[in-house]
């Protein structure tokens, strides 16, 4: 059995990052895969402007006041945002400015109106003002045609909002990435039919389709294969035509109905890995084709499925995708609240839930039982505790490896 990380290892090399490219409008552009650096003419932000209600002023004007001192300044203009000034302060003078109104010439702070009291034309200020105070200076977050964004990064929300605010509205984007998905198994029955004596539905299509969209990439579902070499070799071969990537599930064992891999080797796949010391997902089988397309073999117990992809395929997919940052889950610290059992010879992953309290990440097994065909108790898994080869038990209290997903 492969270890873990060899395994990790032989996949992520293997994927290579896609190298075509499109152009989207911003409105499309949520999710994707940057593909160019984003510079823009604009220095950020744009204009010295205020970042308070209040009144713009000269710090020299306010800067001996003493206490029990009052100062009025008189009020030349009113500058609400999006107006641009047009006087400038002398001695004593002040603008009356809103969050976001631009500064007038001659002030270099602005005071907050709750620091103020209005008379009229005029304001009284009691207090001493440095200079630059609630003023945020043209270019100070960022110069003009200083690199905002590097390309490899998924546009997410904040991406989306600095792509808009550089005017980049025609988008160089990866293209998003096409993973079939196959479910192998003369027992399946889609969620259409009747259930009727030994079969059972194939979840596994559902499950991956919902987590290949989640990872930014587009399904190319091929339904269900029955356990017939012709018929399966037919759908693996249209399969890799069509896709980036393969996923099935099922097939993958030593059962005498287990065709996968020998397709595989037919079709010309060299077969990467068969085996992984992993629970649950342990025939993990992975080839890689002389086109260098990839195909993943899953193990078919939905759990099993489920962690294959949260451990190898999250990253697998990223990479392919075009993002510089493919490491993924996230991996963290936290204490077990039950007593766990692993295995001698493979990792295990139990899943559950982690929470923090008292400032500390806890991890509660789902109720339930923990088989790679129980598929109802995953629901709502934000966590999975590792227990390393060898480490057979980790008690109440102990210290645990998560893999958040
Ligand atoms: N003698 C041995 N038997 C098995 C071993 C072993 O080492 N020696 N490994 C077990 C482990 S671990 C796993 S995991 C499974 C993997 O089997 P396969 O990948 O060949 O998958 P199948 O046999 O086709 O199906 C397994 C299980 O999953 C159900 N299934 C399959 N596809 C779906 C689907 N699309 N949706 C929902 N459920 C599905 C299927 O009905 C089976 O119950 O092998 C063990 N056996
Ligand atoms: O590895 Mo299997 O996935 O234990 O059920
Ligand atoms: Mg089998």
């Amino acid at each position: 059995m492969l270890p873990i990380q060899e395994a990790f290892k032989i996949i992520i090399d293997q994927v290579q990052p896609l190298q075509e490219f499109e152009t989207v409008n911003l409105s499309q552009a949520y999710h994707r895969i940057l593909a160019e650096d984003i510079y823009s003419p604009h220095d950020f932000p744009y204009w010295d402007n205020s970042a308070m209600d209040g009144y713009a002023v000269r710090s020299q004007d306010l800067a001996n006041i003493k206490d029990g001192d009052q100062v009025f300044l008189k009020i030349i203009e009113e500058i609400p945002a999006g107006y641009v000034p047009r006087k400038k302060l002398s001695a004593n003078q002040c603008a009356r400015i809103f969050t976001g109104g631009m500064m007038p010439e001659g002030a270099d702070s602005v005071v907050m109106q709750e620091k103020t009291e209005r008379e009229g034309d005029r304001v009284k200020i009691v207090e001493p003002c440095a200079g630059g105070n609630f003023v945020r200076k043209k270019g100070s977050f960022y110069g003009a045609h200083s690199c905002l964004l590097p390309a490899g990064v998924r546009i997410n929300p904040p991406e989306m909002a600095i792509l808009a605010t550089a005017q980049s509205v025609d988008v160089k984007v990866v293209r998003s990435p096409l993973v079939a998905i196959i479910s192998t198994g003369d027992e399946l029955i889609t969620p259409y039919e009747d259930l009727s004596k030994g079969k059972i539905i194939d979840s596994n299509q559902y499950l991956l389709h919902s987590f290949v969209f989640q990872n930014g990439a587009k399904s190319i579902p091929m339904g269900i294969v029955p356990d017939q070499k012709d018929k399966l070799e037919g759908a693996i071969a249209s399969a890799l035509e069509k896709s980036d990537f393969v996923l099935s599930t099922g097939g993958v064992s030593v059962g005498e109905y287990d065709y996968v891999k020998e397709i595989l080797v037919k079709l010309g796949g060299k077969i990467l890995m068969e085996k992984v010391a992993i629970k649950p997902g342990k025939p993990l089988t992975v080839a890689v084709f002389p086109d260098q397309k990839l195909y993943f073999g899953i193990p078919g117990n939905p759990v099993s499925t489920m962690v294959i992809c949260w451990r190898f395929l999250q990253s697998a997919i990223s990479k392919l995708s075009g993002e510089t940052n493919y490491y993924r889950p996230q991996i963290i610290e936290g204490i077990c609240q039950e007593n766990l059992r692993g295995e001698e010879k493979r990792e295990c992953y139990i899943w559950g839930r982690a929470n923090i309290v008292d400032g500390q990440h806890q991890f509660n097994v789902s109720r339930g039982l923990h088989l790679s065909g129980n598929l109802i108790n995953l629901q709502q898994t934000n966590a999975l505790a590792i227990l390393p080869v060898g480490v057979t038990e980790v008690n109440q209290g102990e210290k645990i490896m998560m893999m958040m997903v």
